[in-house]
């Protein structure tokens, strides 16, 4: 154990009089050591989601979001975790676990969001929004019971070009399921875009009356299930249960790519229930047809129905996203500190919100606002993972290479739209990949006026909203260029 709080609070101290901050080094050297104990899995599953709640007198509250997650974690952590914090602070008497109730003010955010700034944690660690804990059947025909996250509703699910479709497909789905062309449905799209949460929100819609029966497991859940019993010889059991539920939502298919006997599995299972007019939901990371490596049988059938793409976000919707969180926590946090980090953390949601909530956490934790200032000293370790280095004449490289045109035409006076919309496009990611102005971008481009690259990244922006080709274009060459 490292040395913690010895020699800065002593028997005799009352724990809330204990600094903010070295409280929140205390939890999340617990978190990390829970993590090293329990290992990777399961520590994201059960205990990721705890918040470090409110102090008062000899007696620390552990927050947690559902009565059930409590539960299991009072149950087969509570121990450990009363030892460790008592290594931690002796003064401690009693380690309180709660379920979080809305308007709770956490002292801190989860245990990685209160890893001091300074620990050097690079963009991979940001903390993510809790992982939801998989699987949950509201149904006692069967013991596939875990919780659905709460959070991820259709109400906290913020709607915009990029995920319209998607949103528009699940919520149909949840309004009357199984209903002809969109069994199964089929969300697909990029890491932390909101698949889960739509999953999640479908799942909570149907089993909101109780008349619904919903499994929703994690592909890699669902392997591990039919493993299980294999080895348990209850195969039987296992696929009676899983046939006997009206919806089926398997989350991030692509785990069963190379595994082809719980693919088989899942195709049987699949067919037993679309037959019986059950109604299937499936997300994965790519459209069915360019899962390569899932059997072609199964891909075909999960063409079958309706196949959603959620595409990558864009500011707009990044801002509503922050809004909205931001509005939720009840911090106040300016327009221009959202701005800045729309235009930053440009990747996932997942990062977005674990940014957010690491700003909020500090101003709670410290009674300081938020401003653009304290954003760039809190975050400065995301912030600068997140810095591109890319030059705008890589950029220009690659956009020439992709639509096969001379380098020289981004400079050149053609106007031709073979030569024009790809100057367009490099404008566009030369605007969203540096920090470039956009006169400076203007002046690369052949001297070009700053009005002529604010019509090129509204241009290509509209027509991204409009033309999905066109939009996974430029995202390829976007990623291509951040990699
Ligand atoms: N449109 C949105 N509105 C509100 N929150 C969102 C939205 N999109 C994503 N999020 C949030 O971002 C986080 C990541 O989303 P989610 O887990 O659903 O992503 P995913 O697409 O399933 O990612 P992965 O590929 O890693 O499985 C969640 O906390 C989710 O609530």
């Amino acid at each position: 154990m490292t040395a913690g709080f010895s020699g800065q609070i002593s028997d005799d101290h009352d724990v809330a009089q204990a600094p903010g901050g070295l409280l929140t080094e205390a939890w999340a050297r617990i978190a990390a050591r829970m993590k090293s104990e329990v290992g990777e899995v399961e520590y994201r599953t059960w205990l990721q989601q705890i918040v470090l709640g409110p102090v008062d007198g000899d007696e620390v509250t552990l927050l947690l979001p559902t009565r059930f997650l409590r539960d299991w974690v009072r149950s087969q952590y509570g121990d450990r975790l009363s030892t460790l914090w008592n290594q931690e602070i002796p003064a401690l008497r009693r380690v309180e676990l709660q379920v979080m109730r809305p308007g709770d003010r956490p002292a801190a955010a989860t245990a990685e969001q209160a890893v001091p700034v300074a620990s050097g944690r690079r963009v991979a660690d940001v903390p993510e929004a809790p992982a939801p804990v998989v699987e949950r059947v509201q149904d006692a025909r069967s013991d596939l019971v875990a919780p659905l996250d709460p959070r991820f509703t259709f109400d906290s699910f913020v709607v915009g070009k990029p995920n319209e479709f998607a949103y528009a497909c699940a919520r149909r789905v949840a309004e009357k399921p199984s209903s002809p062309g969109f069994n199964p449905l089929f969300l697909y799209g990029g890491v932390g875009l909101g698949k889960t949460h739509l999953m999640h929100a479908i799942g909570s819609e149907l089993t909101r009356e109780g008349r619904v029966s919903v499994a929703y497991m994690s592909a890699e859940k669902f392997m591990y299930r039919f493993i299980g019993a294999i080895r348990s010889q209850s195969t039987i059991e296992f696929k009676e249960q899983l046939r006997s539920v009206d919806v089926l939502m398997i989350d991030d298919l692509q785990f069963l790519i190379g595994k082809d006997n719980t693919q088989e599995e899942f195709f049987h299972t699949f067919n037993a229930l679309v037959d019986a007019g059950r109604q299937i939901v499936v997300s994965a990371d790519k459209s069915p047809s360019d899962l390569s490596g899932l059997e072609d049988r199964l891909r075909t059938r999960l063409g079958c129905g309706m196949v959603a793409d959620i595409h990558a976000t864009t500011f707009e919707l990044r801002i509503s996203i922050l809004e909205a969180k931001a509005t939720a926590s009840g911090v106040p946090v300016p327009a221009k500190v959202l701005e800045f980090l729309a235009h930053k953390i440009t990747t996932n949601v997942r990062e977005l919100e674990g940014a957010l909530n690491r700003l909020i956490a500090h101003a709670n934790l410290f009674g300081r606002p938020v401003t653009l200032e304290a954003t760039q000293e809190v975050l400065h370790d995301i912030l600068k993972a997140h810095d591109r280095r890319v030059t705008i004449e890589e950029i220009q490289r690659k956009v020439s290479e992709h639509w096969n045109i001379r380098l020289t035409d981004m400079s050149s006076a053609r106007r031709a739209r073979a030569v024009a919309r790809p100057r367009q496009v490099a404008m566009y990611l030369a605007k969203q990949l540096t920090s470039r102005s956009l006169p400076e971008i203007g002046r690369k481009f052949g001297n070009r006026d700053h009005t002529t690259v604010m019509h090129a990244v509204q241009r290509v922006t509209e027509l991204m909203e409009r033309d999905t080709a066109f939009a996974e274009d430029v995202e390829l060459l976007r990623r291509m260029l951040e990699s």
